[in-house]
């Protein structure tokens, strides 16, 4: 609901006006853990039914549930500016990794958080857990778990700003492809809609995540896989007395897979240039910087270590 009521903000701004549509995904209510072989796009494809059968007009998805196979019906017509994308260790003791009890009690329910964890600290005891932010935090506070871990982009979004909690580092623990943006789906033949949203469209966010997603979506991952990715722009230098600077914008990309237990780990990273003058050349250059690292990831067996995580 925040992320709907902030799209329909960025859009108010342009004197847009919307109407909210409140909907409950099958991720929102089922409480078992969540089973890529039972189930994609727990929380998107009742959004996306909406559009589908003209129930709503526009779907505000967190990126990072959006599956990466694409509906021809539907088109991400907007990827707003990004909210940080690290993710968080919750305790109240504020721990970071290394300052965790031995033996310590986790939870999370995501394979690619377990696993750069174990990879730390082995030790660990990763349990599973479910809910919204507020039902976790309420587990927490239980005592059902020492720590729980949470993307940082849901609590800022939450206001939970001063909630007790060390935001881990992506040396650490690097996010999910698309963590921390927003993918505002419409109809493909929806022009009217295409154009409004293009107006709150980040170039940005949209060359980065379109290569996280790439890589995600290359090594056939989907979201459950413990596959991390993490893509930043650096914009180059601007012009400066008619002479063209030839410090280019990069797009950089690091990711890594890693088997459940952590202790198998491939890790690679890359980088390409960017013409500032062409946005819209970003999406192609995107996936090629993308496939060019999923292909060495492959040849160095990620495709093993995924297969072993399902
Ligand atoms: N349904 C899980 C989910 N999808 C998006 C976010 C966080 C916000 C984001 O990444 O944009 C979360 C919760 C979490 O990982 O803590």
């Amino acid at each position: 609901m925040w992320q709907a009521e902030h799209v329909a903000a960025l859009l108010a701004n342009l004197g847009i006006k919307t109407e909210l549509v409140p909907l409950v995904s099958s991720g929102d209510v089922d409480m078992r853990p969540i089973d890529g072989k039972r189930q994609v796009g727990v929380f998107t494809k009742r959004i996306q039914q909406a559009l589908i059968d003209d129930e709503a007009d526009v779907a505000v998805h967190s990126m990072k549930d959006l599956p990466t196979e694409v509906d021809e019906r539907l088109v991400v017509a907007a990827i707003p500016q990004r909210e940080t994308v690290a993710d968080c260790l919750v305790s109240p003791s504020k721990w970071a990794i290394n300052d965790l009890p031995q033996g310590a009690k986790i939870g999370t329910g995501s394979k690619r958080r377990a696993a750069q964890l174990l990879a730390l600290r082995s030790d660990l005891d990763i349990q599973s857990i479910r809910g919204n932010v507020q039902t976790r935090l309420g587990k927490l506070d239980d005592g059902e778990y020492d720590a729980i871990i949470l993307a940082n982009a849901g609590l800022l979004r939450l206001k939970m700003d001063d909630l007790a909690r060390s935001v881990l580092p992506l040396e650490q623990m690097l996010p999910a492809p698309g963590q921390g943006a927003l993918a505002i789906e419409v109809r493909s033949d929806d022009d009217a809609a295409l154009g409004a949203l293009a107006q709150i469209d980040d170039p940005f966010a949209r060359a980065a995540t379109t290569a996280e997603r790439t890589l995600l979506s290359n090594l056939n991952g989907g979201c459950l896989a413990p596959i991390a990715a993490f893509a930043e722009l650096t914009p180059g230098k601007t012009q400066s007395g008619g002479t063209q600077s030839s410090d280019a914008a990069k797009l950089h990309l690091q990711a890594r897979v890693l088997s459940t237990n952590g202790r198998q780990q491939l890790a690679d990273s890359g980088e390409c240039d960017l013409d500032q003058d062409d946005p819209a050349s970003w999406f192609v250059a995107a996936k090629e910087l993308a496939t060019k690292i999923s292909k060495r990831l492959e040849k160095s067996g990620a495709r093993k270590l995924i297969e072993q995580a399902r």
